[in-house]
């Protein structure tokens, strides 16, 4: 293994050693350590560097400054058991890299280790943020001091895309990605014996029942021309198959591509579950945890860099349509112009399945697309 490694692109490997040590949102101890010892094999002189909670900023500074380049990259894992069979799979059990975050982080080092080297005028802000997945890093770290201090002109970020292959980039102009917002819902009813239902309000048939009518939601509430998700991804409820429970908890998202239609989506909800209470003569809650902004792409900068992308050798670039995916990017573009595309890795298994394997030589293919471009915008001749 260890004469693999050596042969391997630089980046890969840090991928490999990244992919190995998952951790979830503002608990990236573990990798924020890895990629400050990495910084710290740089040149020291050739950048400024801050963290922030589990993130870390780094200014690489600029020959001839006029503006600052920023680039985002997300750090966070998530709580899957990975199924991969890899051999560097994850060392943390239950957790996995199944977002590409790993990806994402090694081709920012990638760039970032090159701009160090071989500077630019400008200089080029590079972000490390953590908890994408949850409950969202962007948003406060966009209000951080060194964000304010360092607050780039534009901004720029990828995301992989398993069902695109390697060599193709996907966006488009404006709107990208969905506005979310997560969902708990608790309910409380009456516990007791399996066998005495009758002196109890049983949670776990409460449950089924909202969820079954959350269904409806997307089907009869929303526009059909418009587009909207409400997933369930997790119930929970119950100790034991002979005792009736008393609680039931559901976990889920809403995804809506305009605010007004998650307003909608929210407000059914509330009824929904109204009914539940009357109907099960129980006690309900609801809690929406964190709500992402919708990522929209700044349209001049967006065709900006398709023209340029298309001129770069293996990459082929796709127009693609927005998705039902998050992104807490969508914060920092609300505040500064730029955009996020869709890099192909060619996985059979998409984004947070446990068997997602994404390509490696898209990580090549990204660095030298991502360094050519910042080159061409931080050129100031
Ligand atoms: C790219 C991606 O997969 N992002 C996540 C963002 C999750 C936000 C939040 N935890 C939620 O579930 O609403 C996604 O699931 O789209």
């Amino acid at each position: 293994m260890a004469e693999v490694e050596s042969l391997l692109n630089p980046f890969v490997k840090i991928r490999r050693d990244l992919h190995k040590i998952p951790e979830i949102g503002f608990k990236e101890f573990k990798t924020q350590k890895y990629l400050l010892d990495y910084l710290s094999t740089l040149p020291q002189d050739r950048f400024e560097l801050e963290t922030w909670e589990t993130g870390i900023f780094v200014k690489i500074i600029g020959k001839n400054p006029k503006k600052v380049i920023g680039y985002r990259a997300d750090i966070d894992g998530l709580p899957i058991k990975e199924q991969t069979g890899l051999p560097f799979c994850s060392e943390h059990d239950n957790y996995m890299h199944a977002c590409g975050h790993d990806f994402h982080m090694s081709i920012a080092l990638g760039v970032l280790h090159y701009l160090v080297f071989t500077p630019i005028d400008d200089h080029v802000l590079f972000i490390f943020q953590p908890a994408e997945e949850g409950p969202g890093g962007a948003e406060p770290m966009l209000k951080s001091e060194p964000m304010k201090k360092w607050m780039p002109d534009i901004i720029i970020a990828l995301h992989i895309a398993p069902e695109y292959p390697v060599g193709t980039i996907a966006l488009k102009e404006g709107l990208l990605f969905a506005n979310t917002s997560e969902l708990f819902i608790e309910l409380k009813g009456k516990g007791g014996h399996a066998a005495y239902p009758h002196e109890t309000n049983d949670m776990v048939v409460a449950a089924c029942s909202l969820v079954g009518q959350l269904q409806s939601i997307v089907s009869r509430n929303v526009n059909p021309l418009d587009s909207a998700v409400v997933t369930i991804g997790k119930i929970s409820g119950g100790s034991v198959q002979n005792i009736i429970a008393e609680t039931a908890r559901l976990e889920g998202t809403i995804r809506t591509l305009n605010e007004d239609s998650m307003v909608k989506v929210k407000t059914r909800i509330e009824q929904l579950l109204e009914g539940i209470i009357v109907g099960y003569a129980c006690e309900g809650s609801i809690d929406y945890g964190s709500m992402y902004h919708q990522v929209f792409n700044e349209e001049e900068l967006t065709r900006e860099f398709i023209e340029f992308a298309k001129k770069e050798p293996g990459i082929q670039v796709y127009s693609c349509k927005e998705a039902m995916t998050g992104e807490d990017f969508g914060y920092m573009l609300k505040e500064i112009p730029g955009f996020m595309f869709w890099l192909g890795v060619n996985s059979t298994y998409g984004l947070h399945h446990a068997k997602l394997n994404p390509d490696e030589k898209a990580i090549e293919k990204a660095i030298k697309l991502l360094t050519n471009y910042i080159r061409y915008k931080g050129s100031n001749e």
